[in-house]
């Protein structure tokens, strides 16, 4: 369980881009931030792991207080997933992906070995082993990243906006893949993104924030959807436009599902 407790940060130049925010994480389940550009969400994901110290209130992961563990040995055993992968353009993929084990102290064959197997895990062939990452295209990129994030089997992983730069269809499958993943692996994933739908697709806790890090929601996206605490929510979901509110056309053999504007989304199994 991560928790912060009245977390501040007031960067040097005044800016505060975090504003006494309070939040219980669980285990094993993935919390998403969402919000517009600029409210506070990669400060808030990087205080996790200590890239980025707050100015006031206290972060504990399963009840202990990170700001008493060394920042480099805290972040060994955090994984951390970034948009554009990351990776190290003279390494290749699967030293990219053993580079931290080997940190921690892992022999390179064995940490070679598992990085391998690390491949499978995320849908990659092993044979993009030994290719350089300027030869993977921007999803494969993505997927080394996430294998690279799981490398030194964390509790915690920390994903910061780590599809948005890839085309639709290939977000999609990673997307699904971080689903599947999620299920096997059972981690405690901290993901921030700007898009609210795929924080309502991959999020158990969703927290809806304004600028500042300050909470407009936090729910189940069920619980988000059926009740949008204020206007500001409504707008943000969609709901205010009728975007999210479907319909029943019964008036085939098959139930359809159309969205506000009436076109079809789904057809509901007989
Ligand atoms: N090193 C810094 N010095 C000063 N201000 C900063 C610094 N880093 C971030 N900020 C400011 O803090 C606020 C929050 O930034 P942050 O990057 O956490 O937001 P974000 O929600 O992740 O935005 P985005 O979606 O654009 O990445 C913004 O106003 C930003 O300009």
């Amino acid at each position: 369980m991560i928790e912060f407790r009245s977390v501040t940060k007031k960067y040097p130049d005044g800016t505060r881009a975090v504003d006494d925010f309070s939040l219980v994480l669980p285990s094993r389940k993935t919390t998403v931030f969402v919000g517009s550009s600029g409210c506070g969400k990669t400060t808030l994901l990087r205080m996790v792991n200590r890239m980025i110290d707050p100015t006031a209130g206290t972060i504990t992961i399963d009840d202990e207080d990170i700001s008493t563990l060394a920042p480099v040995a805290l972040r060994r055993r955090i994984g951390y997933v970034m948009q554009n992968s990351g990776l190290l353009p003279h390494r290749k993929v699967v030293d990219n992906v053993a580079t931290v084990p080997m940190l921690n102290g892992v022999t390179k064959s064995v940490a070679r070995a598992n990085a391998l197997a690390l491949l499978d895990t995320v849908g990659l062939d092993r044979s993009l082993a030994d290719r350089y990452p300027s030869q993977l295209s921007g999803g494969q990129q993505q997927r080394v990243g996430v294998a690279r994030g799981l490398a030194a089997d964390p509790n915690i992983l920390l994903m910061d906006e780590p599809f948005g730069a890839v085309d639709p269809i290939v977000r999609s499958e990673l997307q699904q893949e971080l689903i599947r993943l999620q299920r096997e692996l059972d981690k405690t994933i901290v993901f921030v993104t700007h898009d609210i739908d795929e924080a309502f697709l991959l999020g158990h806790q969703v927290v809806i924030l304004r600028k500042g890090g300050h909470i407009e929601q936090v729910g189940s996206p069920t619980e988000i959807l059926a009740n949008p605490a204020n206007e500001f929510v409504a707008s943000f979901i969609g709901a205010d436009r009728g975007k999210r509110v479907l319909h029943l056309d019964e008036s085939s053999d098959r139930r359809v599902v159309l969205d506000g504007d009436g076109r079809p989304a789904g057809v509901l199994a007989p």
